[in-house]
C-alpha cells in the first residue's frame, strides 16, 4: 500500500583479511584481550588454547546485506556468515523478497526459514536470515521515515543502562557500568590450579569494584555440568551474579541441571549460540536459565527476536541481548523483560568505550557513563550507515 517494492537483495563481504573487527567482532588483531587464552571446548588440544582464532574463530568473516526498493532506497545490515551467507542470501533467500512489498516481513521471513528447513534451522542459515531480516526493518523504517524502535511499540524507557563484556570490569566501573563480564580464562582442562586462578580473578576484581558493582563470568561453552557446579559455588563468596554460557549450548539437560545446582541467587544465562522460538523454547520450558541471551544478527533478527521476547516474558524469564550494538538496542529500549544492554568491549585492553562495529559502521551510538539516552537512536532505520572506505566483495550473483 503506497510503498516502492524490492528490487534487488545484494550480499557482500568485507575485504580486509585479518583483524577487520566489525561484526566479526572476534577478528581482532594481536594482543587483544577478546583472544587471549579465553577458556573453550577446544582448549582440550593444546595447540588450540591460547587463541581462539587458533581454531578458526574468526574464519566466516562479516556479511553485509543490502535490500534496495524501486525508489532507490536502500537498507543494510551487518552480521556474522561471511562468504557461505552470501550464497545464501543470493542464491535462494533473494527470491523471497523481490518484487515484494517490505512490510511484508512476516511471509519473508517464513518463507526464508521454510524453504531452508530441510538444510538450515540454526548456525549460519539462521544469521544469514538475520541478516536478511534486519536489513528489511532498516529499510522499512528508512522508507517510513522512522526509528526500528517505533515500528516496534516504541521506548518503555528514556535511556538504555549497559553493563560491560570485558578484560577489565574495574575500569568499566570507572567508566559508569552497571556491571562487568569477564572471561573464563582456564577451563576444565588446567584442572584445580585452573579453577584456583578463575576464582582468585572474581576475588581480586571484587577487592577493585566493591560490592554492589556486579561481576559476571562468560565461559563460553567450555565447562561441562561439573565444574561449572564448583565455578559458581566458589565464586558465590564473591558476589558472583551470574554464569554464562558454561556448557555445550545443545546440552539443554545439562543446563536445566545446572540451574538446580547454583547457589541460591545465582543467575544461570544463555542463548547467544541459540536461535528461533524453538530453540529457545527448549530452554525455556525446561527451565534451564534466568536470562535468556539472543544475539538477533544470529537468533533469527528482529522478527524472531519478537517471537522469543514474548515467550521469555511468559516465562518469566529476562531477554539480555548478545552484543550486536544498534540491532539490540532498538528492541531493548522497547521490552520491559529487557531491562538492561550488553556492551562489548572493543578496546583492545578493554580500557575505553569503542563502537562495537567499528570499522564497518558510521554513526554507531555508543553509551556515555554507561548509558545511552533514546534520542540517541532518533534516526530512520537503525540510523547507522556503512562506512565507504570499507570495501566490500560480492561473491555470487542472482
Ligand atoms: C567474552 C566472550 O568469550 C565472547 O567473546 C563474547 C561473549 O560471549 C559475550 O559478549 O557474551
Ligand atoms: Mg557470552
Amino acid at each position: 500500500m503506497g510503498y516502492p517494492k524490492i528490487k534487488q537483495v545484494r550480499a557482500y563481504v568485507i575485504k580486509g583479511g585479518e583483524g577487520g573487527g566489525g561484526a566479526d567482532y572476534h577478528d581482532q588483531g594481536e594482543g587483544h584481550w577478546i583472544d587471549n587464552h579465553i577458556a573453550t571446548s577446544m582448549g582440550r588440544y593444546p595447540e588450540y588454547r591460547q587463541s581462539r582464532k587458533s581454531f578458526g574463530i574468526n574464519v566466516l568473516g562479516t556479511l553485509v546485506v543490502e535490500i534496495e526498493a524501486d525508489d532507490g532506497t536502500v537498507g543494510f545490515a551487518v552480521t556474522t556468515g561471511g562468504e557461505p551467507a552470501c550464497y545464501m542470501v543470493e542464491k535462494h533467500f533473494a527470491r523471497f523478497l523481490e518484487g515484494r512489498n517490505p512490510f511484508e516481513y512476516e511471509r519473508i521471513w517464513d518463507q526464508m526459514y521454510f524453504g531452508s528447513q530441510y538444510y538450515g534451522r540454526k548456525g549460519i542459515v539462521v544469521n544469514a536470515i538475520s541478516g536478511v531480516d534486519l536489513a528489511l526493518w532498516d529499510l522499512m523504517g528508512k522508507l517510513r521515515q522512522e526509528p526500528v524502535y517505533h515500528m516496534l511499540g516504541g521506548a518503555v524507557r528514556d535511556e538504555l543502562q549497559f553493563y560491560a563484556t570485558g578484560a577489565r570490569p574495574d575500569l568499566a566501573k570507572e567508566m559508569g557500568f552497571i556491571g562487568g563480564k569477564l572471561p573464563l580464562y582456564h577451563g576444565p582442562i588446567e584442572g584445580d590450579e585452573g579453577l584456583k586462578k578463575n576464582v582468585e580473578l572474581i576475588a581480586d576484581m571484587r577487592s577493585r569494584v566493591g560490592e554492589d558493582f556486579w561481576l559476571m563470568y562468560d565461559c563460553w561453552m567450555a565447562l561441562d555440568v561439573n565444574y561449572a557446579t564448583k565455578l559458581a559455588h566458589k565464586c558465590h563468596e564473591y558476589g558472583l551474579k551470574w554464569i554464562e554460557e558454561a556448557i555445550n549450548p545443545d546440552d539443554y539437560w545439562g543446563y536445566q541441571q545446572l540451574k538446580k545446582n547454583v547457589p541460591a541467587g545465582m543467575l544461570v544465562t544463555t542463548g547467544e549460540h541459540e536461535s528461533t522460538r524453538w530453540g529457545f523454547k527448549m530452554l525455556l520450558e525446561m527451565g534451564c536459565c534466568d536470562i535468556i541471551q539472543p544475539d538477533v544478527g544470529w537468533c533469527g533478527g528482529v522478527t524472531e527476536l519478537l517471537k522469543i521476547s514474548a515467550l521469555a516474558d511468559a516465562h518469566g524469564a529476562l531477554v539480555v541481548p548478545h552484543g550486536s550494538s544498534v540491532y539490540s538496542y532498538h528492541f531493548v529500549i522497547t521490552r520491559h523483560n529487557s531491562p538492561f544492554a550488553e556492551f562489548l568491549m572493543m578496546a583492545p585492553k578493554a580500557d575505553h568505550v569503542a563502537p562495537m562495529f567499528h570499522p564497518q559502521l558510521l554513526n554507531e551510538p555508543i553509551p556515555d557513563k554507561g548509558r545511552l539516552k533514546v534520542t540517541a537512536l532518533d534516526k530512520p532505520g537503525f540510523g547507522v550507515d556503512l562506512n565507504p572506505e570499507v570495501k566490500l566483495y560480492r561473491p555470487y550473483e542472482h
